[in-house]
Order: structure tokens, then sequence, then C-alpha cells
């Protein structure tokens, strides 16, 4: 079903989201209160990036004054913002902050890597059985403990977290609580704008020890630290249920999957290394690439740019609609400088529903796209903005992975 696209901004996207894709959403769509989609946005952001103190600051959550955090995700999440264009932004920081800066965008590139070798098996726990704490708490995220109220209610309004406020609910909801990490982590899922497959599952694996064997340990230490007036408003500030440090911090180690190890494939993993020159009547858009310099809009710059709403993928997650909201902003935001068509219903369907049999594309090192891209057929698949191009080695640790790529990217010119 071919929806209108709406007039650039939030109002616009928001009464879009509600009128074609409210039933797909597990709440009210609204925008956002931090965030707006769009290249326009991304870039005006970069423009105002400045890392330094990134480094001293990254942790820092409350107030929010004074977070070092850049923000950049939700763009970076959906190829607004590239990894290598990101890279190369903070050239001349202080050299501390650079480093500090790249080690987390080849953070990034590393959760994309192992997701893009081993699929949904990123969904199984790779290395250990996280902590089994001695009782399970009825409700992992108490909204009366202050830290966990205010770090949920940014999550559902603004629809992002700084990583240190992660890593807190993350453990929380696992290593001390009892509860399925997998769970946890569709709950962030469904509310992150910035939320992939690739990282938010990776985090989690990290934080609950199931991909590192060392579970991270959260406790009221970490909030007086980093957000101390958190603890200063909270009713149970004199009877903290966090107060010592998680009774259990065991992991319980397994053997983990050989594709961790080495990839028998790593081209299919990386996809192609050149664009092709093929004729195509349309630009078929994923969620994963979504700005101006995708490569298969910037190959075929005279031909309508095609997304494609998959209501039955979307009908399964239940996102939040900001997580909606902030996808038609950013369609909306193309549409005032290229054409643009949308729809919903099934991607291979709705592709060759309007007689487009020649479409181009980028690739996504995704699985949802591999499935996608079986039926569709593409005349064109255009290769993926790697900041290092997938290898066969190790991926069993950050440090295993960094090891085995070069010191400069493949991606930075
Ligand atoms: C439990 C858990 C879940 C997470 N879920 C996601 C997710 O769904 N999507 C996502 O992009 N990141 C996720 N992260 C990683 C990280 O928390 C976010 O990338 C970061 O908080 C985004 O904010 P920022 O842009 O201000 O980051 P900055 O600190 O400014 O870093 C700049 C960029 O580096 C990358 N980066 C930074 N830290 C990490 C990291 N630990 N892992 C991977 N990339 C990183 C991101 O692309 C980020 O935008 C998760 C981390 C944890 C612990």
């Amino acid at each position: 079903m071919q929806l209108s696209v709406p007039e650039p901004g939030p109002d616009a996207a928001v009464a879009f989201v509600a009128e074609h894709l409210g039933d797909l959403a597990c709440d009210t769509p609204a925008a956002s209160g931090a965030f707006r989609g769009g290249q326009t946005a991304a870039d005006a952001a970069l423009d105002a990036l400045d890392v330094t103190n990134y480094a001293r600051r990254r942790n820092d959550v409350w107030p929010p004054e004074r977070r070092g955090a850049s923000k950049m995700s939700p763009w970076i999440r959906h190829g607004l913002l590239s990894l290598p264009a990101l890279w190369e932004h903070v050239a001349d920081a202080p050299q501390r902050d650079r480093t500090k800066y790249r080690d987390e965008l080849a953070w990034q590139e590393y959760a994309r890597h192992v997701y893009a070798r081993l699929g949904p098996a990123l969904g199984d726990d790779l290395r250990a059985r996280p902590p089994q704490p001695p009782e399970q708490w009825d409700d992992p995220w108490p909204r009366d403990m202050n830290c966990m109220d205010v770090n949920l209610t940014e999550l559902h309004d603004d629809g992002w977290l700084v990583n240190q406020c992660r890593m807190w609910l993350s453990s929380q909801w696992t290593v001390r609580a009892g509860a399925r990490w997998r769970d946890g982590d569709d709950a962030f899922f469904t509310h992150l704008l910035d939320g992939s497959r690739a990282a938010n599952r990776l985090g989690w694996q990290w934080t609950v020890g199931s991909g590192t064997g060392k579970a991270y340990g959260f406790s009221r230490h970490q909030v007086e630290k980093r957000a101390p007036k958190l603890c200063a408003n909270c009713v149970l500030n004199a009877a903290c249920p966090v107060q010592d440090w998680p009774p259990e911090q065991r992991t319980t180690r397994l053997d983990p999957p050989e594709l961790l190890r080495s990839d028998p494939d790593p081209d299919a993993t990386g996809g192609p290394t050149v664009s092709p020159e093929n004729e195509v009547d349309a630009v078929w858009l994923t969620a994963e690439s979504l700005g101006d310099d995708d490569p298969a809009l910037v190959a075929h710059p005279d031909v309508p740019a095609v997304f494609v709403f998959d209501e039955p993928l979307l009908r399964r997650l239940r996102l939040s609609g900001k997580r909606l909201v902030f996808l038609t902003e950013t369609l909306a935001d193309l549409a005032t400088r290229r054409p643009v068509e949308l729809y919903r219903g099934s991607v291979p369907e709705e592709l060759s529903g309007q007689g487009r049999h020649r479409v181009g594309v980028t690739f996504a090192p995704v699985p949802g796209f591999r499935r996608h891209a079986a039926r569709v057929e593409p005349a064109a698949v255009h290769p993926w903005a790697w900041l290092f191009r997938p290898r066969a080695g190790r991926l069993q640790s950050y440090t295993a992975w960094r090891k085995g790529m070069p010191q400069r990217p493949d991606g930075v010119g």
C-alpha cells in the first residue's frame, strides 16, 4: 500500500505514524524529546560535534550538562553519519579524546562484524551463562529506585541513554534481578532510536558476562560517582537495595561458537566491494542506510528512492512510535531533495508490485537484508561503507578483533 510522504518535521511525522503505522507501535506515537530524524539534523549535529573532554566525561550521567557523550548514535544507526566520516571528523581533537572516541567507533564496527558473521546466533549466550542470583526480583527495574526511574523515563521519552546507564540497567536486570537478558535487550530495542541487534545484543552480552565470561556488577557506588543527585533524591536512599555489590557474579563457561574463531567466507560477510554499473528503476532504501551518501542513492541520482515499512517485521517487533517517527522524519527530510516513495507491506511484494524489477540497493550486513534481497533480486547491490572490511580472523573479544584489523581503517581515505 502506497502512503503519501509527509511534510518535513516532527509534527507531520507524528501525524503520519498515528494514521498509517499506529497499529504497529506499542505506544501512542510521539516524537523523541531529544533527537530529530533526517540528514539535515544529522549534519547540524556533526557540525556542532566537539569531542574535547570526551575521554574524561563520557561516563558522566547527571546532571545532563556534564555529559561528554556525543549523542550521535541515532544517526549512526541509520547510516546518516558513517563511521569513517566520524573517524575523520575528530582528526584534530586532543589526542586522548580522539583516541577514546575512535576506540568507541571501533566498538560499533566490532558489533557490526560480530552480527554480520553470526546473525541471529548473537542472541544466544556466546561464551558463558550469566550469573544466577540467589533470589529473582519480581520487578527487575523497580521504579522506586531513582536510578532506574530517571533512566527509564529518559529511555521512554527520548529513546536514548548514556552508555553507563545502559550498563546499569542491563546489569541490574540480569546480574542482580535474575531476569533473562534477551527480554531486557528487547525492552531496550523497543525504545532506543539507535537500537540495533548488533550493538544492543553485544552490549547486553558484554554486561551480563555471557559475551566475555565476566559480568559487570552494578551497585550504588557507580550512581554516587556518576550521578550523585539521583541517590540524594531517592526515596530508598536510606534503604538502597543495591547498596552492596551483587551477591553472585560468577558465570558458567561455554564453548564459543566456531564462527567466533574464524569466518569461512569473509567476502560474503562483508558484501560487495565495487559498485556495479547496471541501470535501475528505483533505489530500495533500507533502515540501515538512509543517508544522502548512501552508495546506491549516489550511484543512481535520477530514480526515485523507495522505502517500505516492513509490516510483518513491525507487527512482530511492536516498536515504540518514537522509532517510527524518527524514521519518518528522516524519509520526509530526504524527500525535500529527491523523489521518495513510501509503502507499507511486505518488502519484496511492495517492490515487485510497483513493477520495479530493477532496483539498486546498498548491501546491509544484517540477516534481514539477506532474506529480503534473496527475493527482491536487486539489479545492483552497492558496497556497505565499512570502517574496517571484515576479515576471516578472531572475534572472541574486542581486543582480539582489533589486533586483526589494520591500524588505519580501510574505510578512511
Ligand atoms: C546494554 C547495552 C546496550 C546497547 N545498545 C546499543 C544499541 O542498540 N545501539 C548502539 O548503537 N549502541 C548500543 N550500545 C553502545 C553504547 O551505549 C551506545 O552506542 C552509546 O551510548 C551511544 O551514545 P553516543 O552516541 O553518545 O556514544 P559516544 O560515547 O559518544 O560514542 C560515539 C559512538 O561510538 C559508538 N559506541 C560507543 N560506545 C559503544 C559501545 N559500547 N558499543 C558499540 N558502539 C559504541 C556508537 O556508535 C556511538 O554513537 C549499548 C551498550 C550497552 C551496554
